[in-house]
């Protein structure tokens, strides 16, 4: 009888843990963190209480600090260190992962400086693997809690996401495919930008028709980028675009939305981000996607004035000024 398949996600904060929890309902699945007291946590209590409180994980689920002893395992990689850690997590092991095991990505952020996406990362580090990435409408602390949910397995190859879809689906889980591993990969990473102008609209006290037009523009201008870069439109109407949109601008918990909140609050980014004490991901990006909506001649206004109140240009309540002097053109064009 063939032995089961081996996940290891590398990564344990709060997506990391919960993907490895949902794996190990599934198949053996390791978890690398990189503090042993964590790894140490995980195996003794069960519990990841820095991100995740005392919530119960699977009993299935090991974890390590070992990195090289986790890489060596997998059968299934799967990066969940935050989008900046990516490279120098994997040139660590770029040795060290059997061939043809295929590597999938959690992370919603550009690379600074190469402004590329993890799965770009990913391909670069560890050629010849077959490289996706796993996204959706996926507030980590829900899932845990047994809320259901849905998610997106994207690989270039439909038989590489059929192979991995059943390793994280459970009953209340669903797992969906898709190729366009672009279009995905940009929802998750282009929300959170929104995300922080939505935290910023609560923030400020808003109306819901200003937070309605915030996520309708801002998903306009998601799929104008994506459309512009290669991606299908169509990918944006799903829920990697639209339903991961929702669930960041809504969810009291997300962190780019906290963030958001705390500059319309008169916090410095400095100050927002060491508050939350997690990642947010949109705070480094914003400003990479400005780069892109450059090259691309793509019209982000929302993305622009969220970079310009996190590059400490203007105040959150500047912002909606700002978005007023931009004249509405049709509906399917332009800003
Ligand atoms: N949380 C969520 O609901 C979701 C998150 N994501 C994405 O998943 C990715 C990871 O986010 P999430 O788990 O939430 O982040 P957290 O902030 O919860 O945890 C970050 C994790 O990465 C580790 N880490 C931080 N810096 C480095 C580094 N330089 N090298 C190696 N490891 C590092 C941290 O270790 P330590 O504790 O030791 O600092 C911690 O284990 C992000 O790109 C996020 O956008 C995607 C979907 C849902
Ligand atoms: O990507 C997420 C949900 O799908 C998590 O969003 P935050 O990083 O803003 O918490």
């Amino acid at each position: 009888m063939a032995r089961p398949v081996r996940v290891v996600v590398l990564g344990a904060g709060s997506w990391g843990t919960t993907v490895a929890g949902l794996a190990a309902r599934n198949t053996p699945t390791l978890l690398w963190a990189r503090n042993s007291e964590a790894a140490d946590e995980i195996n003794s209590q069960r519990t990841n209480s820095k991100y995740l409180g005392e919530r119960k994980l699977p009993k299935g689920l090991k974890a390590t600090s070992d990195l090289v002893e986790a890489a060596r395992e997998a059968d299934v990689l799967v990066c969940g260190v935050p989008s900046h850690a990516v490279r120098a997590t994997l040139a660590e092991i770029a040795n060290e992962v059997r061939a043809w095991v295929p590597v999938l990505s959690l992370s919603k952020g550009l690379e600074p400086g190469t402004r590329q996406r993890p799965t770009e990362v990913i391909a670069e580090c560890l050629p010849g693997h077959p490289v996706g990435l796993l996204a959706g409408p996926n507030i980590a602390k829900e899932i845990v809690d047994g809320m259901a949910a849905a998610s997106v397995v994207a690989t270039q190859d439909d038989r590489v996401a059929a192979a991995l879809q059943p390793l994280f689906a459970s009953s209340v889980f669903r797992v969906y495919r898709n190729t366009d591993v672009l279009g995905c990969e940009l929802g998750g990473i282009l929300k959170n930008i929104v995300a922080i102008a939505s935290g910023m609209a609560d923030g400020l006290g808003v109306g819901d028709n200003t937070r309605a037009m915030v996520l309708a523009r801002g998903l306009a201008e998601m799929t104008r980028l994506g459309e512009a870069m290669g991606a299908n439109p169509r990918t944006f109407a799903g829920l990697t675009g639209v339903g991961d949109l929702i669930a960041t601008c809504m969810a009291p918990t997300s962190r780019n939305r906290r963030v958001g909140e705390a500059l319309a609050q008169g916090l410095t980014v400095e100050e927002a981000v060491a508050k939350l004490g997690q990642v947010a991901e949109g705070v480094k990006t914003a400003p990479t996607v400005m780069d892109l909506a450059r090259e691309y001649g793509v019209d982000m206004p929302i993305a622009a004035e969220v970079e310009a109140v996190i590059g400490g240009r203007q105040s959150a309540s500047d912002a909606y000024r700002g978005l007023q002097k931009v004249a509405p053109g049709g509906e399917h064009e332009v800003a």
